[in-house]
């Protein structure tokens, strides 16, 4: 199978090599695709790679029929419709470590450039004008630096501006005193930081919480003559307000590497001479464009490949040394899913998911979601997957409980999955045996010893003599093969279970016959 990859902006031809190399992947680029067009285009393709510059919308997802994964080569995926991607099964993947020093650095450069006018003298000397006196600077030795957002990027700043002898002052809502201590940085609130600094710059992401997070009433709490930076995202900065703190003389310069609307050529904070600005370019450098796309390329590679990736936006990463040891119990936890499915009539309302033994001491969060992906795919679709089967859950308004507990005698591991309906409770229990494989081990309250493939028929009876014979003659007359055969009784002469793997799928017309007997109460047919 070829799965077909779509680079819809720029991408480092050295960086997408991963790709190019890879046997089974064809890589299409086409940069500069009208929304149109890209979701005309897009139903063809398994993987997208963008940068900032493509929209990545609704619409164009719920048109992706084939899509598997969208690679962001970089790390703002403020351009792509999360909550979409998600509900439509697609993984989102960024390059969070491959630009940190290459926005730092151009974060820095837009620091020296303000402090010093180097663009507005530039610009003039460019025109002609040797003008000593208008381009008189400030020096940065002794001023306090704001930043807000002390991430990847934002400590590499803060880092980088002690080296020009400032006093940095942070907020982060993840910043704790020890991390500030051993950084070398003052910190507080949003307002502290406003309040004591000479110059601000912002390295959040752009979310609900942060955008205008700098906006009038913040522009009026800060010192007179405050000097701002933006190299994360427009919008995080009110423009509106910059503009009015600018003219009113509040603010005494602005450097801007991103803005609200982008491309912003013709943006009238852009006709203020007191705003230096570069069209983001806090990425682009030969260095951070090469990283950000062997990242994404070797993700998309391994998604495509193993479905597995390092860096998932809208799905927690599972770290490799966790996968190796819970990967093996990925087949079992689908298939007790798939096979409850088949168990119970009507709406689930709930699912209980326990685990036992060495599954205790695992973080079992990928195995709930696998159970619930078994549970929801044979009604659902094929595109229900680890990426949306949670929200699909949700969004049906299934409640989901996972829980660790004790480990009954004889199993050294556990996985058991109990659903509700409004009118009945169906549980079925399953181990990994050692060199064995996986077994459903327990089918309500019966115990069976089965392996969870194939095609099954279970079927509920009252235990007398002769039923087993008279089920494996019909299925004989009508040439179905019996693999394996388990059976299960509450107490002598009362309700019990048979279940048997057989080498073909029971037609209807095998069912209803088998459903002549009254012995039967209940017949299942399942392929798992
Ligand atoms: N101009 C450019 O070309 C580039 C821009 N960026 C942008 O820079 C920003 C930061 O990137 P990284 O440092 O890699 O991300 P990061 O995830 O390492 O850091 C972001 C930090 O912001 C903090 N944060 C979240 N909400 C906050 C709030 N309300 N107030 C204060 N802090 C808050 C987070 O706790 C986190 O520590 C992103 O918006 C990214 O898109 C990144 C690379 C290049
Ligand atoms: O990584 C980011 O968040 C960036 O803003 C870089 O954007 P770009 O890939 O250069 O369009």
């Amino acid at each position: 199978m070829t799965f077909k990859v779509l680079i819809s902006d720029p991408l480092s031809e050295d960086g997408i090599k991963p790709l190019r190399e890879a046997d089974n992947i064809q890589v299409d680029i086409d940069t500069g695709l009208s929304p149109d067009e890209l979701t005309e285009k897009i139903g063809e393709y398994d993987a997208l790679l963008v940068r900032s510059q493509t929209k990545v919308t609704r619409d164009i997802i719920s048109q992706a029929s084939k899509l598997k994964i969208i690679g962001r080569a970089g790390v703002g995926v403020d351009n792509i419709d999360l909550s979409a991607a998600t509900e439509y099964g697609v993984i989102v993947v960024n390059a969070p470590d491959g630009n940190t020093n290459s926005a730092a650095e151009h974060t820095v450069a837009m620091l020296m450039s303000l402090a010093r006018k180097i663009p507005q003298a530039f610009l003039a000397l460019k025109n002609g004008k040797w003008d000593r006196k208008t381009h008189v600077g400030v020096e940065l030795k002794g001023k306090t630096l704001g930043v807000v957002g002390m991430g990847r990027i934002g400590a590499e700043v803060a880092a980088r501006a002690k080296g020009q002898r400032m006093n940095v002052i942070a907020y982060d809502p993840f910043l704790t005193k020890e991390r500030a201590d051993k950084l070398g940085v003052d910190f507080g609130s949003v307002e502290d930081v406003i309040v004591a600094s000479d110059f601000i710059t912002v390295h959040t992401p752009l979310i609900k919480e942060t955008k205008h997070l700098i906006n009038k009433d913040a522009f009026a709490k800060m010192k007179d003559g405050v000097r701002i930076i933006n190299c994360a995202r427009g919008g995080i900065i009110d423009e509106d307000a910059l503009y009015d703190a600018i003219k009113s003389g509040k603010v005494a310069g602005a450097a801007l590497d991103v803005f609200e609307e982008e491309p912003a050529t013709d943006h009238r904070l852009l006709e203020l001479p007191e705003v230096i600005a570069t069209p983001h370019l806090g990425a682009s450098t030969v260095e951070a464009q090469e990283n950000v796309a062997i990242d994404v390329s070797h993700d998309v590679v391994r998604y495509l490949t193993e479905d597995v990736a390092k860096n998932p936006v809208n799905l927690p990463s599972v770290p490799k040394e966790l996968m190796n040891k819970i990967e093996p119990y990925f087949h079992l936890s689908e298939k007790l899913g798939t096979f409850l499915t088949y168990l119970i009539p009507g709406v689930i309302e709930e699912i209980n998911i326990s685990y036992s033994g060495e599954l205790t001491e695992l973080e079992v969060a990928p195995l709930t979601r696998n159970t619930i992906k078994g549970l929801l795919k044979r009604h659902l679709g094929d595109h229900v997957n680890d990426v949306n089967a949670s929200y699909l859950a949700e969004k049906r308004g299934i409640q989901v409980n996972e829980n660790k507990s004790s480990t009954p005698r004889g199993f050294t591991n556990l996985l058991k999955v109990e659903v509700k309906t409004k009118e009945v409770t169906r549980s079925i229990a399953g181990t990994l045996l050692n060199g064995l494989g996986p077994r459903i081990v327990q089918v309500d309250a019966y115990s069976v010893d089965l392996v969870p493939e194939g095609d099954l028929v279970v079927i509920k009876h009252n235990d007398r003599p002769g039923v087993i014979g008279k089920v494996g003659s019909l299925l004989a007359e009508r040439g179905i093969n019996i693999a394996a055969m388990q059976v299960g009784r509450s107490d002598v002469g009362g309700e019990a279970i048979m279940i048997l793997t057989v080498d073909k799928y029971l037609e209807d017309a095998d069912v209803e016959a088998l459903n002549e007997f009254e012995e039967i109460e209940k017949l299942t047919a399942m392929e798992l």
